[in-house]
């Protein structure tokens, strides 16, 4: 901020200062006057009648003294807009101030989704089509948490910004306050019978003070035996009552609150599902999970449990302020001029206690982020011996938050002791004022036995008030996060209802450029161009980090392009109804999710009834997917065949027969086009020939965008692109690529080579290069090659550390048999196949009849 902009600042402050200073004594004034106004004034106002001996006069005094009270509450009550109107004049000059001087990085800042994670993005989008320094603000307060605290001002951001942040702090509040109560009043009609029920207790609370102190008229001062056995039945019949109406209450307010715990998660739930995936990327499971559970539980427990205590205690202290003023208005002013004092400290430790609380929930879900990352990657802890450095962490998280617990529990301590110094204060000097009435003969022994049971009763219901008003705050805070997740929308828009009867299977990307919202300053596709015609097979390499992956990822829509198209069948991709597209395009990516739940479940994800699909596929589809997939044996070897649990993110099953489950759930959607994202890259040796067998069978009869490793898949594509930084660097098949002797061409050179312990064929994985693939790709693959496998390219086999193995045999050894037998056939066959013009290959342990997915056999 510019310094000519600091002083202003500063002295606004004091001015904002000022005006609460003068308000407040101005108010004090009032009230004082009040009091001494009550404890002087003839005993000949409201309630009583004017006396009959006093004429006119005493009806003139009566509306003498009403004039005096009315002009000290409207007196409070202009003070008080006053003071409102003037710091909103002062906070609306300071707004115009900062717009003009404030750079514009903060802005920048709120807008940056990785500096505004999960609390602040909401303010962070507003923030960006506010004024700099206002949205600066505005993402600061919700990232911290503080409504403008500001640490002092900050580098010099602080005083300017503070005035942005309060103002957005306090119309998060509001609006949050709104959303909370338009939540809770779904269910009005049981609110309303738990609110008839609270004042019905209130009342009978009341009235029970009031029969106390008749009582005691009967028994000390009238002696009427009668009345006072009367009157005691009446006081039993009353409090049964209150005890009922008291129960109803809470049961009811309970079942209320327990019903707002269920609408929050529920909705939190369906708004989190509608979040794009990079959301995700840029906050974490954990703080997700802490706002789904935790904060719910506070948001439902402590806004319904206040509510509750608010209205209970807002009707007891009306009801009782009632029966105070039948039974002495002078005491009751005196009483009430003590109240302010009471909500002013709850209201000034309401205010504190929430920001503590705020801080004390954000320790707590970093404690449990590290607890997370921990324990949902514990091979990984325990491969690496990472335990103790595990625990000193968290117990890093664990100290930070125990220190702002106790200073949070150092504030309550305050908080109670005031509140339970001051209710006594005021029962004392009401006892001294009443007891001095009742020497005067003004007021019955019995009337101030009463009207101490109200005092108590209003202290308590104020104090209640004072308890909640803090509570309830804290609970807002809790509940800005929550409503914040919820009201949240995805940046990808909606996907459009479109649905064709049959898909050709045709996609394009036309000049796709991409960067991810955890990183917009990294552009990761930059006008990138592809194009896969129906049916055919469409690998992409690349060097590492090139974009392939990405490009599968804006296929699949889990991202959105920053400028470019991606057209499924002449047909822009955001068109297409979302779940009818999900099942023509299916996606087996490296590493399977699986569910806990049945293997048939597992593979018939997303299409069962309460996926809003009609008609989930039958146990033969399931099966005959399974076939395909190379996955049917296995699954029927276990006892519970297809229902055999997989075991929390299918624990039960290895990483081979995972893939294969994920194969059949990619098949049972008979997709037209099938996304393969390095499937077998994270298998061993033997499991990769196997899901690999798979993978080449259904390939064939549609469109295929693989992402490979292996050379021999690369190699039977009808087209290869080479990704290199986020552009197609080549496009051909692996003949003209190797002709061209462009990137390819080098980096099969390069890979073929490598000694085997660094193989990584096209920057894909280092399990791809078998000694038996490549050697049979030294004799077959490189142009220059002779007959015989030597390379004549000047040997760089030999160049080699280690020199590939001889031509071994035509077999790779993690094929099965049958696989062998393929090669052999398709070697003797060695047929060019067309992509559009391909087959579906049959059933499990069909041979594929082709020399796809067998290039180096087919090749050789
Ligand atoms: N979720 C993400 N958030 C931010 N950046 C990402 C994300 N995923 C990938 N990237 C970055 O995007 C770039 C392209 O990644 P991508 O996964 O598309 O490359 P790739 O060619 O598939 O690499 P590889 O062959 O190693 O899988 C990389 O620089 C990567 O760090």
């Amino acid at each position: 901020m510019p310094t000519a902009v600091m002083p202003r600042c500063t002295a606004v402050r004091q001015v904002r200062k000022a005006i609460s200073a003068l308000c407040g004594l101005h108010a004090a004034f009032l009230l004082v006057k009040a009091a001494a106004v009550a404890v002087t004034a003839p005993e000949q106002l409201w309630p009583g009648p004017p006396e009959s001996g006093d004429g006119g006069g005493g009806h003139r005094m009566n509306v003498g003294l009403v004039f005096l009270y009315v002009s000290i509450v409207v007196s409070l009550l202009s003070s008080l807009i006053s003071q409102l109107l003037a710091k909103a004049l002062v906070s609306e000059r300071e707004d115009a101030w900062e717009a003009v001087s404030e750079p514009t990085d903060p802005e920048a800042n709120a807008a940056d989704p990785l500096r505004a994670p999960l609390l602040g993005q909401q303010a962070a989008a507003a923030a960006a089509s506010a004024p700099a320094a206002r949205g600066a603000q505005a993402g600061k307060a919700a990232a911290g948490g503080g409504g403008g605290d500001g640490g002092g001002g900050g580098a010099g951001g602080g005083a300017a910004g503070d005035a942005a942040g309060r103002a957005a702090a306090a119309k998060r509040k509001q609006r949050t306050l709104l959303e909370l109560l338009r939540l809770s009043f779904v269910d009005w009609p049981l609110l309303l019978v738990a609110f008839s029920a609270g004042s019905l207790a209130a009342l009978g609370s009341a009235s029970i003070a009031y029969l106390t102190g008749q009582m005691i008229d009967y028994a000390s001062i009238e002696l009427d035996r009668s009345r006072f056995t009367h009157t005691t039945l009446r006081l039993l019949l009353v409090a049964g009552l209150t005890a009922l109406f008291t129960g109803a209450r809470g049961g009811l307010f309970t079942v209320a609150n327990t019903r707002l715990n269920v609408r929050l998660r529920k909705s939190l739930f369906h708004a989190l599902l509608q979040m794009e995936v990079g959301f995700f990327d840029t906050n974490r499971t954990g703080e997700i999970i802490s706002r789904l559970s935790a904060d719910t539980s506070t948001v439902s427990d402590q806004v319904g449990l206040n509510l509750n205590v608010m209205l209970r205690s807002a009707t007891q202290a009306a009801m009782v302020l009632f029966f105070m003023f039948a039974a002495s208005w002078r005491l009751t002013v005196v009483t009430f001029i003590l109240v302010p004092v009471v909500l002013t400290i709850s209201q000034v430790y309401g205010k504190y206690y929430s920001k503590m609380s705020k801080k004390v929930q954000a320790e707590l879900a970093n404690a449990n982020v590290v607890a997370d990352e921990v324990l949902s990657t514990m091979t990984t802890v325990k491969a690496h011996a990472v335990q103790d450095s595990a625990e000193a962490a968290y117990a890093a998280k664990l100290r930070d938050f125990y220190k702002l617990q106790v200073l949070e529990a150092g504030a309550y301590s305050l908080y109670a002791i005031l509140n339970t110094f001051l209710p006594n204060v005021v029962t004392a000097v009401v006892l001294f004022y009443g007891g001095n009435l009742v020497l005067e003969g003004v007021m019955s022994r019995g009337a101030l036995v009463s009207f101490m049971l109200y005092q108590q009763s209003l202290s308590s219901a104020f104090q209640l008030m004072g308890d909640v008003f803090s509570a309830l705050t804290a609970a807002v805070g809790a509940a800005d996060k929550v409503i914040e997740l919820m009201k949240r929308q995805p940046s990808i828009p909606p996907s459009g209802g479109l649905v064709l009867p049959s898909l050709k299977g045709r996609v394009e990307a036309r000049a796709l450029v991409f960067h991810y919202p955890a990183r917009p300053e990294v552009r990761v596709l930059n006008g990138l161009s592809l194009v896969a015609q129906p049916g055919e097979v469409v690998a992409l390499v690349g060097p590492s980090g090139g974009g392939k992956s990405s490009i599968i990822k804006l296929l699949e829509r889990f991202y959105v392009p920053a400028s470019g198209r991606i057209l499924i069948d002449g047909r822009d991709l955001d068109l297409f109804d979302h779940k009818w597209l999900r099942r023509q395009v299916a996606l087996v990516s490296q590493e399977p999710v699986l569910y806990a739940r049945s293997i048939r479940r597992n593979i018939i994800l997303g299409l069962e009834p309460e996926d809003g699909c009609a008609a989930a596929p039958s146990q033969e589809d399931v099966e005959e997917a399974a076939k395909q997939a190379n996955a049917h044996d296995f699954i029927s070897s276990f006892p519970g065949g297809y229902e055999t649990d997989c075991g929390e993110k299918g624990v039960a099953l290895s990483g081979g027969q995972k893939q294969r489950v994920a194969v059949a759930r990619a098949l049972v959607r008979r997709p037209r086009v099938l996304l393969l994202d390095e499937a077998t890259s994270a298998l061993d040796a033997d499991s990769e020939a196997v899901v690999q067998e798979a993978l080449d069978r259904v390939m064939y009869g549609r469109t295929v965008i693989v992402i490979a490793h292996r050379l021999s898949t690369i190699q039977g594509a009808d087209r290869i692109y080479v990704i290199g930084k986020g552009v197609v660097q080549e496009t051909g098949t692996h003949d003209d690529l190797l002709a061209s002797g462009g990137v390819y061409s080098q980096l099969v050179r390069r890979q073929l080579t490598r000694p085997m312990s660094q193989a990584n064929f096209l920057a894909a994985s280092s399990s791809d290069l078998r000694p038996s693939v490549s050697a049979t790709l030294l004799t077959s693959l490189l142009p220059d090659n002779d007959n015989n496998g030597n390379n004549g390219n000047n040997g760089s086999a030999q160049a080699s550390p280690q020199p590939a193995p001889p031509p071994p045999p035509p077999q790779q050894p993690e094929a099965p048999a049958h696989t062998q037998t393929q090669q052999t056939q398709q070697q003797q066959q060695s047929q060019p196949q067309g992509g559009a013009d391909r087959d579906r290959a049959g059933g499990a342990g069909t041979a594929t009849g082709s020399g796809k997915g067998t290039g180096t056999s087919r090749r050789g």
